[in-house]
C-alpha cells in the first residue's frame, strides 16, 4: 500500500492566509459548536473568522504500530483490524504516530501508510466520521508542517505536535512557543500540543505556555502524559476547556495515560487518552481485547502489544466511579465492554 507523496507545500505567505482565513473543514467537522473562553483575550476573539474545529469530548486511543515479526515491515492487515476493533468499541477518535504507534521508529512513507492504512480500515467499516489523530512532531518547524500535509493528505484530521528536544539546551520558552505557532499557522489540520516530558528530553511545557498557545485558533487541544494533574486542572480551567455535557471553549485538555483517568474525570473537565499497554511497558490494558488469532499465530504476536498489559477485573478500579458512570454514558459502555472482555479472554487477562 502507498499513499501519494506530498509535492505542493503551499508558501509560508499563502499558509498564513489559509490559516486566517479559513481552511477545509475536517471530516468528522460537525454541528458541535464550541463558544470562545472568555478567558482568551478580546483581540483574539475578535480576530476569529472561523469556529475552533474541536474534537469531541470522549476517549481516544493512542493505537499501536504492528509489524511482521520477521520483516520487520509494517503489518497493514492487523493495524486495519485493530482500527476497527477499537471503533467498534466505541472510542472518539483514534490517535495513529502517538508514543505507542512508534513514530519515532517509522520512515515518513510507513507513517503515511499507517494512517492511510488506518483511514482506509475505518470507512470500509462505516466509521467515516471518526477522527484520526496523527502524531506530526519533528525537529524542525518546517519539517512538521510538512508531516501536517503527509498526514492530512493520508486522512488524517488533527495533528498532535511534540516539542523539539535535540537542541534542547538552547530552547527558551520563546523558541517553544514559536514552533508551536509556526506549525499551528501553517498546517492545514488543527493541532493538539503533545507535553510528554519522558519522551522530549525533560521539556515539559507549563501550564501557562498551554493556555497561552490555546488562544490560537488552530491549537484546539492538549494531551497531558506528564501525569501532572494539577497542571491538568490549571489548563483545564485556564482555557474553558470542552466537556461532554459542554462544548464551551472547544479546546480539549486530555489525560495522556489510562494511569490518571479518574483524577483527569474528577478535576479537569477532560475526558481521557487511555494508553493500551506496550511491549516495554507494565501498561493498563483496560478497554482492548486480544485481536483473533490469524490461524497462523500472527493474530497473537501481532497483538502483543497489548497483550503485556494488565486488566483488572474490575473496571471500577481503573474507570472511576459509579458516579462518573452515571453521569457519562459512553464510560459505562466501556466498563460493560472491559468486564466483558475480561471473562471471555480467561486466563489471556491477568
Ligand atoms: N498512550 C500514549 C502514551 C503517551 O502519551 C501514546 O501512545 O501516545
Amino acid at each position: 500500500m502507498s499513499c501519494s507523496d506530498v509535492t505542493d507545500i503551499p508558501s509560508p505567505a499563502e499558509q498564513k492566509d489559509r490559516a486566517s482565513t479559513g481552511r477545509p473543514l475536517p471530516a468528522n467537522e460537525s454541528s458541535y459548536q464550541p463558544q470562545l473562553s472568555e478567558t482568551f483575550s478580546a483581540a483574539t476573539a475578535s480576530d476569529q473568522e472561523i469556529p475552533r474545529h474541536s474534537l469531541k469530548p470522549g476517549i481516544y486511543v493512542p493505537t499501536l504500530a504492528f509489524f511482521n515479526k520477521e520483516s520487520e515491515a509494517l503489518d497493514v492487515d492487523t493495524i486495519a483490524k485493530h482500527a476497527v476493533r477499537m471503533a467498534e468499541a466505541g472510542v472518539a477518535g483514534i490517535l495513529t504516530q502517538g508514543t505507542n504507534g512508534e513514530a519515532a521508529h517509522l520512515s515518513r512513507t510507513e507513517r503515511k501508510v499507517v494512517t492511510k492504512t488506518t483511514r482506509d480500515a475505518l470507512n470500509d467499516a462505516g466509521y467515516t466520521d471518526l477522527p484520526i489523530v496523527v502524531g506530526c512532531g519533528a525537529q524542525s518547524t518546517r519539517e512538521s508542517i510538512e508531516i501536517c500535509y503527509e498526514a492530512q493528505s493520508s486522512g488524517g484530521d488533527f495533528a498532535i505536535i511534540l516539542p523539539p528536544s535535540y537542541y534542547k539546551e538552547q530552547y527558551r520558552r520563546e523558541e517553544l512557543r514559536q514552533f508551536f505557532t509556526d506549525i499551528a499557522d501553517a498546517s492545514p489540520i488543527p493541532i493538539l500540543l503533545y507535553n510528554y516530558p519522558a519522551v522530549a528530553a525533560g521539556i515539559d511545557l507549563d501550564s501557562d505556555m498551554i493556555v497561552d498557545l490555546a488562544q490560537h485558533p488552530n491549537i484546539v487541544g492538549c494531551k497531558l502524559t506528564c501525569g501532572n494533574t494539577g497542571k491538568l486542572n490549571r489548563i483545564a480551567a485556564g482555557t474553558r476547556a470542552a466537556t461532554p455535557h459542554d462544548p464551551a471553549s472547544g479546546f480539549l485538555c486530555l489525560g495522556g495515560s489510562a494511569d490518571f483517568t479518574l483524577q483527569a474525570l474528577i478535576g479537569g473537565r477532560v475526558r481521557s487518552h487511555l494508553r493500551p499497554g506496550q511491549r516495554h511497558a507494565q501498561g493498563l490494558r483496560p478497554t482492548v481485547r486480544p485481536l483473533p488469532d490469524r490461524g497462523d499465530g500472527g493474530g497473537e504476536e501481532a497483538a502483543g502489544g497489548c497483550r503485556s498489559g494488565r486488566l483488572d477485573r474490575d473496571p471500577e478500579r481503573h474507570h472511576g466511579d459509579q458516579e462518573s458512570a452515571a453521569a457519562f454514558p459512553w464510560l459505562r459502555r466501556i466498563r460493560a465492554q472491559a468486564a466483558a472482555t475480561a471473562d471471555a479472554a480467561g486466563d489471556g487477562v491477568e
